[in-house]
């Protein structure tokens, strides 16, 4: 069968560019092997920020007392409730996919496992099918650490299915998906431990910033094992036994529940790559050019598998770079996008651009403008003064460099930065600029008097 354009999975670029393809008259085939919709729909970004909601709705209810507001009777988290609302939120988002997709005259969905038979050929069940272009948008899949496989562990998709609240978790990872689990479970109710070999939570960020997360988790009891070596798993029919060292001491510790948090792989290893002239990097994934074009240069990479970010709005950005290239001639490049994020612990990590050690690694000459959450006034009236704000600046030039947020409104308050970036606009803008009182954003322009030299 022959097609102007192939579609290997349904992430967060597949499918809107399947549609703009579409929109532009070609006859495109869309290949999936899994859930429509792909990480981020199903086991990521949407089932977790439901989850973080009904946590913090949970955090809410139970320590309104300095606020004077006390909730007679006991306080019952439902599980099965929680993750009822997350099914029918998911199932929508997914079914909305494979409608659009299905609806689409267009577009041919194949449901099966793709696999490369040569650079212009892929098979997917027993149909053989041929296009001029292939995008290749086959996402993660969570890291297996070899000395906890053969122990009952969890991931991120099965966490999602349980229905009991786990007595005690323990989690093998500090990083984004570690700690979004950690502190969601631990507001539901279950003890919490977080082991992790790094020497701290978060290790892309500035070191107060990993200090101050470490400070938010302990503050509702969950206890973080930094420095965690040789971290083993005995498994007994309900419990499982840790042991590790931290500092050359022998720790012990019982869970209930393992989540396994170590980071994930690329899904490039069995889809047929070994039949083309695409080339992976030593990690596995796809290596692509600005224009997400790999090796073979009708093979498009897009997403998670080109290891050039790791987000949903990254993945986005991949398709919005190859349909604007293909489709609309207007230049779009993979150099022009600034790294952002957030974590959606509670009060949320958000960050842009170049932290401390990036700029003194890249030897820039530096200003900091920085703010601790207790001197914002509207944290102080919400009582959530946990956090600081960062605003790194070029000294040579203004331009901003990057920002790293920790405090309430944190994911939402750092897009003034962002759009600072791109529009390459000096920090005197949002330095000389008027913001609503009171709010988070107010103390931007106010932090940004008085920055210090690095
Ligand atoms: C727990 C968790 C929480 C997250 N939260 C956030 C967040 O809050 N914000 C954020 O920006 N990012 C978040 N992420 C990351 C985000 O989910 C991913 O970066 C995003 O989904 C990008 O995915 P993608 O487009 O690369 O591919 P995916 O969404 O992973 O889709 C790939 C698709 O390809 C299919 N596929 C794979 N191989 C084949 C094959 N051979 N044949 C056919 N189909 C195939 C798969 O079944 C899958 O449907 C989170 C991730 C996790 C794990
Ligand atoms: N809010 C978000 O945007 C969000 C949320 C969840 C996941 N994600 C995406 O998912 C990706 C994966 O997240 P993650 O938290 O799994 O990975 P991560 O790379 O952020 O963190 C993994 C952590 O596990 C530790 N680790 C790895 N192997 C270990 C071992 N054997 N023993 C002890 N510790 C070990 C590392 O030191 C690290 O701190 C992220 O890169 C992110 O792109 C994003």
């Amino acid at each position: 069968m022959k097609f102007d354009a192939i579609i290997i999975g349904t992430g967060q670029a597949g499918t809107p560019l399947a549609a703009s393809l579409a929109k532009n008259g070609q006859k495109v085939a869309i290949i999936e092997k899994g859930d429509f919709g792909g990480t981020c729909v199903n086991t990521g970004c949407t089932p977790t920020k439901a989850y973080v909601a009904s946590a913090r709705r949970v955090f809410v209810t139970k320590n309104s007392q300095e606020h004077g507001v006390t909730i007679a009777g006991e306080i019952k988290v439902n599980l099965r409730a929680i993750k009822r609302r997350k099914d029918k939120l998911v199932e929508k988002s997914s079914e909305g996919i494979r409608k659009m997709l299905k609806d689409n005259e267009q577009i041919q969905v194949f449901k099966g496992e793709a696999k490369f038979k040569d650079d212009h050929t892929v098979t997917v069940n027993n149909e053989t099918l041929q296009a001029e272009k292939i995008f290749i948008n086959t996402g993660s899949r969570p890291n297996i650490p070899s000395p906890f496989k053969n122990l009952n562990y969890h991931t991120n998709e099965t966490m999602l299915e349980l229905e009991e609240i786990p007595e005690h978790l323990v989690i093998i990872g500090g990083g984004y998906v570690g700690l979004e689990f950690a502190q969601m479970f631990r507001r539901f109710g279950s003890k919490v431990s977080i082991l992790d070999r790094g020497e701290r939570l978060m290790k892309q960020e500035d070191e107060d910033i990993s200090e101050a997360i470490f400070q938010i988790l302990e503050d509702e009891d969950i206890q973080v094992y930094l420095n965690s070596e040789n971290i083993a798993g005995a498994q007994s029919k309900k419990t499982i036994e840790f042991s590790f060292n931290v500092h050359g001491a022998e720790k012990k510790i019982e869970g209930s529940h393992l989540l396994l948090a170590t980071g994930r792989v690329p899904n490039t290893a069995n889809i047929g790559l070994e039949n083309t002239g695409v080339h992976l990097d030593k990690k596995g994934y796809i290596k692509v050019n600005n224009e997400l074009q790999t090796s073979v240069p009708h093979i498009y990479a897009l997403g998670d598998c080109n290891g050039e970010g790791a987000f949903t709005h990254t993945s986005y950005n991949d398709f919005e770079i190859v349909d604007s290239n293909l489709l609309q001639h207007k230049k779009r490049s993979l150099s022009d996008r600034f790294p952002c994020y957030a974590a959606f612990i509670d009060p949320p990590l958000a960050r842009v651009g170049m932290n401390e050690a990036e700029i003194k690694e890249k030897g820039i000459k530096a200003k900091l403008a920085s703010r601790p959450m207790t001197k914002v006034a509207r944290a102080q009236e919400m009582g959530e003064t946990s956090g600081m704000m960062k605003i790194y600046i070029e000294a040579d030039t203004d331009k901003i460099l990057g920002a790293t947020f920790l405090g309430t409104g944190a994911d939402e308050v750092i897009h003034a930065i962002i759009d600072a970036m791109y529009a390459g606009t000096p920090y005197t803008t949002i330095r000389d600029a008027v913001h609503i009182h009171p709010t988070v954003s107010e103390l931007i322009p106010t932090m940004l008097e008085s920055p210090e030299d690095l």
